[in-house]
């Protein structure tokens, strides 16, 4: 797939754009703060509803402006169509399609399907537990957009619950009664919404695997494709068969265990927002976690395989998504920037974004525009 026509209004510094792009590779280049990283970061909201730089709807929005708008005509298999989101931060977000609303914006989430490298994927390695499960779930829902849902649904049950313990922990007496009955409504819930969220991931996690072996193979010199290797850690036992209906009894089980714990500290301790994904490089006896262990330069080819493997699994799932680079290439030695451009150069597009038009390699020298002003200039 590919974006052939972008329109802003109103999204990040950009008052107007428009601007026509085509498959292959396009680097904008211009210099600090011009608003390349901008620009790419509205076609990766389009893909997910959310930005790879922040949390909130607030900041994607020009300063004075009330509502921003990203529209793109997305050709996919020669057919093109028009996507359209609304951001109002405070009030509800719009969504439409070819011109027509769509009933919940979270429907044209995976429409567009991105992977964005970024100099801050090295939080993907070393960073919190929180940071590689929102690497999992992004990736869940652009592969399975349904689960965006789940994922939602699952938040706003771990916030209920969270409240009802802290309230039962320190209630007594017949509120305590009743707090504690409503307690097990909301165990019911986490665990069937949970064990939907952790079976997927534990699917998710076994499909990149090989992936991963491969990308780091390729991105880091003199590695084998052993070397690299994931693990899906949940914070339960699971049963032999790993099925659903087991998955949701673990968790019942899991949290049925941890009842005291939990209402003496009033926060949820079971489920998947506790889980973790462990990353490690090595043979045999050798294998070591990431992080903690692995040299700078190695952490780098991690995050990079991460990525990179994310977009073989997308790709095998049977369209080829949007890769963006945004100013990786300034963070990478000389031998893995042409390692990575070699490796991409064939995506149906992408886009990079970088201050200086040296650092991007050869391999990715295709359309040039020049971001400068608020401006973006297509160069001949
Ligand atoms: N909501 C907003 N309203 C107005 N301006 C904004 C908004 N958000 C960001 N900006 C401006 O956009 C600019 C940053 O743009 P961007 O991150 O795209 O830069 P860049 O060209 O990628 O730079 P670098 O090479 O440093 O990464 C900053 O000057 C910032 O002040």
């Amino acid at each position: 797939m590919h974006v052939a026509h972008l329109t802003l209004h109103d999204f990040r510094s950009y008052a107007d754009l428009d601007v026509a792009l085509e498959p292959g590779a396009t680097a904008f280049i211009g210099r600090n703060g011009q608003g390349k990283t901008n620009l790419v970061e509205a076609i990766d909201y389009l893909s997910r509803l959310s930005s790879h730089r922040v949390s909130t709807d607030t900041p994607l929005v020009r300063a004075g402006a009330d509502q921003a708008i990203v529209r793109a005509s997305v050709v996919k298999e020669g057919r093109t169509a028009l996507l359209e989101v609304e951001l109002n931060p405070g009030r509800a977000n719009r969504a439409r399609i070819n011109r027509s609303p769509l009933p919940r914006p979270r429907e044209i989430v995976g429409l567009v399907r991105t992977v964005v490298f970024a100099p801050d994927d090295l939080t993907l390695v070393k960073g919190d537990p929180s940071d590689r499960r929102r690497f999992l779930d992004d990736l869940l829902v652009l592969r399975t957009p349904r689960l965006a849902g789940v994922r939602s649904d699952y938040d706003r049950i771990l916030k209920q619950r969270n409240s009802l313990l802290k309230t039962a922990g320190i209630a007594r007496g017949g509120s305590r009664d009743a707090a504690l009955s409503t307690l097990e409504i909301w165990d019911d819930n986490l665990a069937r919404v949970g064990s939907e969220l952790l079976g997927a991931r534990l699917a998710l996690v076994e499909a990149l695997r090989p992936y991963l072996g491969k990308a780091y193979e390729a991105v880091a010199r003199g590695a084998s494709r052993d070397d690299a290797d994931v693990e899906y850690r949940p914070s339960i036992e699971l049963g032999p068969d790993g099925d659903d209906r087991d998955l949701q009894q673990a968790m019942l089980d899991a949290i049925a265990a941890r009842r005291k714990d939990e209402l003496d500290r009033g926060i949820s301790l079971v489920g998947p927002h506790r889980d973790e994904l462990l990353l490690t490089l090595g043979n045999g006896e050798l294998r070591l976690p990431v992080k903690g262990y692995a040299s700078h330069g190695e952490s780098w080819s991690f995050a990079l395989a991460l990525r990179l493997a994310s977009y073989d699994l997308l790709r095998a799932d049977g369209d080829d998504p949007i890769l963006v680079l945004d100013d990786v290439f300034a963070e990478l030695d000389t031998e893995r920037r042409s390692q990575l451009a070699q490796l991409v150069a064939g995506a149906e597009q992408v886009l990079v974004t970088a201050a200086v038009a040296a650092d991007v390699p050869e391999a990715l020298r295709g359309t040039r525009f020049r971001v400068a002003d608020g401006q973006v200039t297509r160069e001949e």
